[in-house]
């Protein structure tokens, strides 16, 4: 059942393990490896922890400071109290050893037990303050990051931003986890070092030399299994079910579910499936799926647990044999202080081991976010300002498309998406962009809008190739109507309102834009109108413990309703947001790119004939599948075929030719008349 196997031929960079019906892959850190044993130590990346601190201090120094302090008394307060309990312990034994009331041992003790109270009153205040100064501090630094984290996805751009996706989801807490992380262990770290000054103190009063061999006694039961056993949760790992019998039960068993329930049903499957499950169970006989953490530290024999035992009894022990040796040196107080500096030694220690272990793995997500916050656009931004000096007054963009090819990044396919494209667009004119599904017509928007920069050729815009602009004042001068439209998560009238930020407030203009896309008439039915927020990012939870409640659940199903919209009113929702952005005199070219898949026949023409006139001397460019009146308005129809362009013209031109654009015309053409035929 257990084995481990190591590559001999190829050094691995992971040690196999396989357990049960599992196999884990254990990564080989870098770090101090211990030989023989089951401790390494990961190095920390120290300028990565030191720009954690610098940073969370530079956000609030006070905070800091006092974070600071209350980290020291902590640190002190426990060797500082075992210290006062020793006193304590001291005067009590001596008093009752008097026997009289009038002990010059009183005054001691009276002191005793008020430095006593005092520091357990200071240590009360010290963890009721810590408690509030982290709410407070940790929100504060966790909304710095999320600020700075948000201000980098915006700026990102989308090539990049994809790219980012896929290295790590940055935590914007993690900073503070690492500052608090380390604070814990220097906390912990001088408390260990005062404890042991105190014991050593505490025993030279009695017995001679007994303070280090006590230490290591006290210590022993802790490192003996931190070397000895094997734990798998410190450790990098992959862990894959192999066994077959286990991974067909767990699919067997998926049928189950209410995704499988129509093809379950209606194919008579249950009885099939309850077979192969029991048949499946059989083949697995004793073979544990347990977890593969509790699988990992087992060991063979009963040994090592009964050292374990015996080994935090040592201390004990070692008492019994002084009182046997030197009985005349040690005292009750002796004993007892030193019992409890044992546990707070044992205690600390384990602490200062844990979070040592752990820091690495605290600074490596920190490291991720600072990665993520520099990692620098893809597409170059330009300095020549649009419009720039010698950009023409017209009210529309030239575009000149030259030589262009374009593969996605990461992209599989052996076809580029575009091939050696060009075409050009005088300033105001109406484009029409037509072809075949994946023909290139949404990856020209694209590359145009500046989303993605071309593999070769250039893309000339008012006499200058487009990457010498601000991208800001291209995204400024342009307004797209994608076909994947997508509504944010605030009401319909900033929805429709942030087509132009500088005039989002103003209703009239909203409702205006809203009447233009045909959304007027649904959005008035809404209980709250304008105001209504159609995808709201609503922050509930229901607990572990509140699913057997019935009223709960109802409740949450009352905060959690949702008002949804049809696909169609979806689109004008979006549309009239472009029309918002077309009241902007900045905006000198317009991109539709389909954005009328859901509209009906009505709804499309008058979409369609809306952006057309509110145009005025723009350059527009529509992508679309349907060839109605406008291809016939198009000053250009550029007809694309596999990532070419394989006719330009007007809609008579094309025709006239009889190539691409006259088939595919002929083919919507002929549809319609054969429907009205049957109708
Ligand atoms: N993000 C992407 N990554 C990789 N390949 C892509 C990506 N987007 C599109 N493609 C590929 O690029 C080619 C052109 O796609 P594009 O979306 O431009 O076609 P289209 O003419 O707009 O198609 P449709 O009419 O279906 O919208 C296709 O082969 C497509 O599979």
């Amino acid at each position: 059942m257990y084995w481990k196997h190591r590559n001999a031929k190829k050094p691995s960079p992971f040690t196999e393990v396989k357990l049960g019906v599992w196999r884990i892959l254990i990564a080989q850190e870098p770090g101090l490896a211990l030989p023989g044993l089951n401790w390494n130590i990961l190095p920390v990346n120290a300028s990565v922890l030191r720009r954690a601190f610098s940073d969370v201090y530079a956000i609030s120094a006070p905070l800091f400071c006092c974070l600071v302090l209350i980290n020291v008394w902590m640190a002190i307060e426990t060797p500082l109290s075992l210290y006062f309990s020793s006193q304590l312990l001291f005067y009590i034994e001596h008093r009752i050893a008097d026997g009289t009331a009038s002990s010059s041992h009183t005054t001691g003790l009276y002191w005793a037990t008020a430095a006593r109270i005092a520091c357990s009153i200071l240590t009360g205040l010290a963890r009721w303050i810590d408690q509030r100064l982290t709410i407070i501090y940790e929100a504060r630094v966790k909304y710095h990051f999320q600020e700075r984290l948000l201000e980098a996805n915006l700026k990102r751009d989308l090539p990049t931003s994809q790219e980012a996706k896929a290295i790590s989801s940055p935590n914007p807490s993690a900073v503070f986890d690492c500052v608090q992380h380390a604070f814990e262990l220097a906390k912990s770290s001088l408390s260990f070092g005062l404890q042991l000054k105190l014991i050593h103190q505490v025993l030279s009063s009695g017995v001679k030399n007994a303070g280090p061999v006590f230490v290591a006694l006290c210590l022993v039961p802790l490192l003996v299994p931190k070397m000895l056993q094997s734990r798998l949760w410190s450790k990098s790992y992959i862990i894959q079910a192999i066994n077959p019998h286990y991974v067909r039960k767990t699919a067997l068993n998926k049928l189950a579910d209410d995704d499988y329930k129509q093809e379950v049903m209606g194919g008579d499957l249950s009885e099939y499936i309850v077979k192969e499950y029991r048949d499946a169970r059989n083949s697995l006989g004793n073979t544990p799926d347990t977890s593969p953490h509790q699988l990992y530290g087992l060991s063979k024999t009963a040994l090592p647990a009964m050292g374990l035992s015996v080994c935090t009894d040592l201390p004990l022990i070692y008492f019994a044999g002084l009182a046997i040796i030197r009985p005349a040196q040690l005292s009750l107080m002796h004993i007892a202080v030193l019992e409890q500096t044992s546990v707070m030694l044992r205690h600390t220690f384990s602490t200062i081991v844990w979070m040592s272990e752990f820091l690495p793995r605290q600074v490596a997500p920190v490291e991720a976010l600072y990665r993520i916050l520099a990692i620098e656009n893809q597409v170059k931004d330009g300095e020549t300002p649009y419009p720039a000096e010698d950009t023409p007054s017209e009210a529309g963009m030239s575009i000149d498309v030259r030589n262009l090819s374009f593969t996605y990044p990461g992209s599989k396919s052996t076809r580029d998406a575009l091939t050696d494209i060009s075409f050009s667009i005088k300033s105001g004119q109406l484009v029409v962009i037509v072809g075949a599904n994946g023909s290139g017509k949404s990856t020209v928007i694209k590359l145009l809008n500046r989303t993605y920069d071309p593999t070769s050729g250039d893309i000339i815009v008012d006499k200058h190739p487009i990457s010498s602009y601000r991208i800001a004042d291209l995204r400024r001068a342009t307004a797209n109507l994608a076909q994947d439209h997508h509504l944010f998560p605030v009401s319909i009238a900033e929805n429709i309102g942030l087509g132009h930020p500088a005039m989002v407030g103003d209703s009239e203009r909203v409702v205006e834009c809203a009447k233009l896309a045909g959304a007027h008439g649904f959005v008035e039915k809404f209980e709250e109108g304008y105001k209504t927020v159609l995808e709201p990012d609503s922050d509930t939870h229901l607990s572990f413990g509140g699913e057997d409640n019935e009223d709960l659940k109802k409740e949450l199903k009352k905060i959690e309703r949702k008002i949804d919209v049809s696909g169609g009113e979806r689109q004008r929702l979006v549309a009239s947001r472009t029309f918002m952005r077309l009241i902007s005199k900045d905006i000198k070219f317009v991109t539709v790119d389909e954005p009328s898949s859901a509209l009906d026949p009505q709804g499309e023409y008058d979409l369609f004939e809306r952006l057309r006139q509110a145009r005025q001397g723009r350059t527009m460019i529509f992508v679309t599948h349907r060839f109605g009146h406008l291809t016939k308005y198009a000053d250009l129809i550029i007809c694309m075929k596999d990532g070419t362009v394989v006719e330009t013209g007007t809609h008579s031109d094309l025709i006239g030719r009889n190539g691409e654009y006259a088939h595919l015309y002929n083919v919507q053409a002929k549809a319609f008349a054969a429907e009205s035929i049957v109708n």
